[in-house]
């Protein structure tokens, strides 16, 4: 299908101040360079019976009563997020998107600080069982604790920014070290900011996992705003293509297997599944200690339990890490995080950029390498010798199959955490069933091919739209 229409471009780009307060010098992909941020508005294609509001912009009979029915919380703070996204559901259903969530709705300020306020002052409240759940650890603050915090948001304290917003350092007043995440006016209106920040708020609050970014507090006063938990080394983007200090193995292939039990978590250990959307170098945060955190949930969906394949409209996204499908006709599924997944492997592979300033894909430079156990070839060459030989014929087997072309070919992210801690089996057999399973596919499947090579001249026709 030939995807046409508007493209727009959004950058990313992580403070360079603290790029250079780190020692660190451009190379060859340059971490100042935005990785393009597309979103391609394509034709739906068909619809999706599992859900009947799908692409749906009219506010429709019941899609609150719908949602609400797949909500099944049975974690602490649950019950009372969902108390109040119920609320706010009723009053202020306008319009109801192509993923039945508590983002689909366009909430009024007014109403979204009532409903915030209301939550935060609310008593203690029972589940369902009558068992009482206590409140929120998360704090509401104040803009004026938050100016305080910054610096009135000075510079010097600013530490990313992407395509939605700026995030500062802050120290709170009783000396904890946080990010607050500002929530920038775009070309969006306000409704649909507001239901853009209770949609990330949301699914940050209900994620408890050492690989996610976790939540501290928010705040709604003089605009919106994340308080998050503070990661000391930035992204892995900086370190990783910013820096001069090559990033050793070691601490490349923790950062794998964090990034992977994380997406694991989220994908079948949540209450409900979520999937990221949006899984790239300046997505993933190190801790002191080098522990991966999942960052930046605002493209993040839940995915209702018996969702397999849905159509969404628009697709957002990141350049160089959109599963073939997900860009082509917008199918989304936790495969679409598995294959960006792919791509981030390889990237702490060869590090080479998703795309580099040449706009040249690393999944298509990669894969013959990968299919011809190119090892030499493939690994930074910064490296040089200095890395395990059995992780890294994990990880490029793993990267290998991640990023298939077809998503049912692609393993799930519980097989992926088990390929690269190599609790599959010998490597061997691992590596001999993937091979295995290419040629047959690329001996027989005359359609596999077709849609290999399109998705490759539609990969890079995309890149040029967005790059001009
Ligand atoms: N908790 C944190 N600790 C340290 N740095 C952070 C933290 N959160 C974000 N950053 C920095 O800020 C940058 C932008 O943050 P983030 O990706 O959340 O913004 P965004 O506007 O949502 O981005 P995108 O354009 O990808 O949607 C990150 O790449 C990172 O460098």
């Amino acid at each position: 299908m030939a995807v046409e229409n508007k493209v727009t471009r959004v950058e990313n780009h992580e403070n360079p101040e603290r790029d250079s307060n780190m020692g660190e010098n451009r190379n060859e992909f340059s971490s100042d360079e935005p990785s393009p941020r597309g979103v391609l508005e394509v034709p739906v294609l068909g619809g999706d019976s599992d859900n009947s509001s799908s692409s749906s912009s009219s506010g429709s009979s019941s899609p609150g009563k719908q949602a609400s029915n797949r909500i099944g919380i049975k974690e602490n703070t649950g019950l009372q997020w969902k108390n109040m996204i119920d609320t706010i559901k009723k009053k202020s259903v306008r319009r109801f998107s192509v993923i039945p969530l508590l983002t689909s709705y366009e909430i009024s300020r007014k109403n979204l600080r009532r409903k915030l306020a209301r939550f935060q002052g609310s008593e203690e409240e029972t589940d369902s069982d009558g068992i009482p759940v206590p409140k929120p650890s998360w704090k509401n603050f104040s803009y004026s604790e938050l100016a305080t915090a910054t610096d009135n948001f000075s510079s010097e304290n600013l530490l990313g920014k992407g395509g939605h917003a700026e995030v500062y350092k802050g120290c709170l007043s009783d000396g904890k070290v946080v990010a607050v995440k500002k929530l920038m006016k775009n070309e969006v209106g306000e409704e649909t900011r507001n239901s853009n920040f209770l949609s990330e708020l949301g699914i940050i609050a209900h994620i408890n996992h050492r690989n996610a970014a976790r939540l501290i507090g928010f705040s709604i006063d003089g605009g919106l705003h994340l308080v998050l938990q503070f990661s000391p080394h930035g992204s892995l983007s900086s370190l990783l293509f910013g820096s001069e200090h090559c990033l050793d193995w070691k601490t490349r292939f923790k950062v794998a297997v964090g990034v992977a039990d994380g997406l694991q978590y989220l994908h079948h250990e949540c209450h409900r599944r979520i999937i990221h959307r949006d899984i790239k170098a300046s997505n993933i945060l190190l801790t002191e200690d080098y522990e991966a955190q999942i960052s930046d949930f605002g493209l993040a969906k839940w995915l209702p339990e018996n969702w397999t394949n849905h159509v969404v409209h628009p697709i957002e996204g990141t350049f160089g890490y959109l599963a073939p499908e997900y860009f082509m006709h917008g199918i989304v599924n936790e495969k679409t995080d598995v294959f960006a997944f792919g791509v981030l492997l390889l990237e702490l592979i060869t590090g080479r950029r998703a795309v580099d300033s040449y706009r040249q894909s690393l999944v298509i430079w990669a894969k013959p390498l990968l299919e011809s156990n190119n090892v030499k070839e493939l690994v930074d060459p910064r490296l040089g010798d200095e890395y395990d030989p059995t992780e890294l014929k994990r990880a490029m087997l793993t990267a290998l199959m991640c990023i298939n072309h077809l998503a049912s070919k692609r393993p799930n992210m519980q097989q992926v955490v088990q390929l690269l801690k190599g609790e599959d089996g010998p490597l061997e057999l691992q590596q001999k069933s993937c091979t295995g399973r290419a040629v047959i596919l690329d001996g027989l499947d005359m359609q596999d091919y077709t849609c290999s090579s399109s998705y490759l001249k539609d990969l890079n026709r995309h890149m040029q739209l967005v790059m001009e």
